[in-house]
C-alpha cells in the first residue's frame, strides 16, 4: 500500500529478508551485490564451461561473501571506528579461534550498531550522471522511498540512487539534529496503518532486551558516571537538556503538582474500563481474577479520577487541558523526550502539544 499518487502497483523485490524494499537506497544496493554475483557467474562459466548451475551459483556466493568482509571491514568499518580501533582490534586476521564465540552481543545490534540510525539524511538523493539533482527524477522525502520498488522500476532504476548514495554525505550527528521527522514522524507512513518512530522503537527495544542503562555503558568505557542534573548536563555539554531528562518520570518535581499526583494515585483500570466501555459491572481488582459476585461493582460506586487539579489557572495542567504555552516543559516535549537520554533529540525535534492529536478507537456508541 502506498500513500504517493504517483504510485504504481509494484511487487516487493525477493531478496532473502523483505527488509531489502524497506528504503529504494537498500534496494539499490542488494540489487547491486545480486548484479556482481550474476556477472561473477557468468565469468565464472566461461572460464569453467564443465561446471552446472549448481557449482557456478555457489562459487560466485563464496567469492561474493568474502567480497562482503573485505570491502565492510578494509573500507567501511575504519570510517565509522577510527585508525586507533582498526589498528588494535582489527589489523590482521589472526586466524580460526574456536574459544572466541562468534555471536553478536545483545547491546551491539540493540543500541550499538543502531548508530547508523543517526547518519540517516531525509531524502534518498537522486543525481544525475553529473552527480547534480536529477532533472527527471528529484530526491524524494525518505518516507516516501520506504517500501516503494516502483521507485526504482519506473523511475530510473538503481543508477540515481547509487550516485546520491557516494555523491552526497551522510546526516551530521549533533544534539540539535539527531533523528530527522522523516523516522521519528514517518516512518513506514505509507506501508503501516500508522507512521511509526524509530527513535522511540530502538529505546523500547533497549528495554525489550534489558540493555543496562546509560551510566552503566558510560562506567563500561572508563567514564564519569553523573548522579545529578548539574553533572548529566556536564557530559552532555548541554545543562538544558539534562534538565529535560531528569523530570520524565511522572513523580519527579516538576511534571505534575502535588494535588495532581495523589489524584492520579486514584486512578483504577477498573474505572477506565467503566469509562471507555459498555461495560457497567467491573471486578474492582482487575487483575486478582473472581467469579461474578462479590469484588464486583456497578461502575457507578467505582470513583472518577479528579481532573480538577488540572484547570488552566495552575502553571503546570494535565495535557488534555493544556495549550501549549502554559503545559510544562515536559509535556511540550511528549513522549520524544525520553529519546533525549539516548539520541539528544533538539527541542525542535520534538512534539508541541498542540500537535498531540486525539485518536478515536471507539465507534461512535460507546463513546460518551
Ligand atoms: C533509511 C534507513 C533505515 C531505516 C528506515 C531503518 C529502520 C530500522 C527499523 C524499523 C528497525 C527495527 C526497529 C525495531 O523494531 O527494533 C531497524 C533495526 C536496526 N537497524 Fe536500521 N534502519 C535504517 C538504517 C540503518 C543503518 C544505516 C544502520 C547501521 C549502519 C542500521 C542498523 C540497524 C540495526 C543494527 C538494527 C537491529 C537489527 C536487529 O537486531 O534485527 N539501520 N532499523
Amino acid at each position: 500500500m502506498t500513500g504517493d499518487a504517483n504510485a504504481k502497483e509494484v511487487p516487493c523485490f525477493v531478496g532473502g529478508d523483505v527488509r531489502s524494499n524497506e528504503n529504494i537506497a537498500l534496494t539499490a544496493l542488494h540489487t547491486l551485490m545480486l548484479r556482481e554475483h550474476n556477472r561473477l557467474a557468468r565469468k565464472l562459466s566461461n572460464l569453467n564451461p564443465h561446471w552446472d548451475g549448481e557449482r557456478l551459483y555457489q562459487e560466485a556466493r563464496k567469492i561474493l561473501g568474502g567480497m562482503s568482509q573485505v570491502i565492510t571491514y578494509r573500507d567501511y568499518l575504519g570510517f565509522i571506528v577510527g585508525p586507533d580501533a582498526m589498528a588494535k582490534r582489527l589489523s590482521v586476521y589472526p586466524g580460526y579461534d574456536s574459544e572466541v564465540n562468534p555471536g553478536i552481543s545483545n547491546v551491539f545490534a540493540t543500541a550499538a550498531l543502531r548508530f547508523g540510525h543517526l547518519t540517516i539524511q531525509p531524502y534518498v538523493f537522486r543525481l544525475d550522471k553529473n552527480y547534480e539533482e536529477h532533472p527527471d527524477y528529484p530526491s524524494p522525502l525518505l518516507h516516501k522511498a520506504f517500501f516503494a520498488p516502483w521507485r526504482v522500476v519506473f523511475e530510473g532504476g538503481v543508477d540515481p540512487i547509487l550516485r546520491g548514495l557516494i555523491g552526497r554525505p551522510a546526516k551530521l550527528n549533533t544534539q540539535e539534529h539527531m533523528a530527522p521527522d522523516e523516522i521519528r514522524e514517518k516512518l513506514f507512513k505509507f506501508s503501516e496503518d500508522l507512521a511509526l518512530d524509530l527513535a522511540s522503537l530502538n529505546m523500547q527495544r533497549g528495554r525489550d532486551h534489558g540493555l543496562p542503562g546509560y551510566n552503566a555503558w558510560r562506567k563500561f568505557c572508563g567514564l564519569s558516571q553523573p548522579s545529578n542534573m548539574y553533572e548529566l548536563g556536564k557530559v552532555l555539554r548541554n545543562y538544558q537538556m539534562a534538565q529535560r531528562l531528569m523530570i520524565l518520570w511522572w513523580e519527579n518535581n516538576g511534571v505534575f503538582t502535588e494535588r495532581q499526583k495523589r489524584s492520579l494515585r486514584d486512578v483504577s483500570f477498573a474505572r477506565i474500563i467503566c469509562d471507555n466501555t459498555g461495560i457497567t459491572e467491573v471486578p474492582e481488582q482487575p487483575f486478582w481474577f473472581r467469579p461474578r459476585g462479590s469484588g464486583y461493582s456497578s461502575c457507578s460506586n467505582i470513583p472518577e479520577m479528579d481532573l480538577s487539579p488540572g484547570r488552566r489557572t495552575h502553571s503546570t495542567c494535565f495535557v488534555e487541558m493544556c495549550s501549549a504555552d502554559t503545559a510544562p516543559p515536559s509535556y511540550r516535549q511528549g513522549s520524544a523526550l525520553e529519546a533525549n537520554l539516548t539520541s539528544g533529540l533538539s527541542k525542535r525535534d520534538l512534539k508541541s502539544n498542540e500537535q498531540v492529536k486525539q485518536v478515536v478507537l471507539m465507534p461512535d456508541s460507546l463513546s460518551r
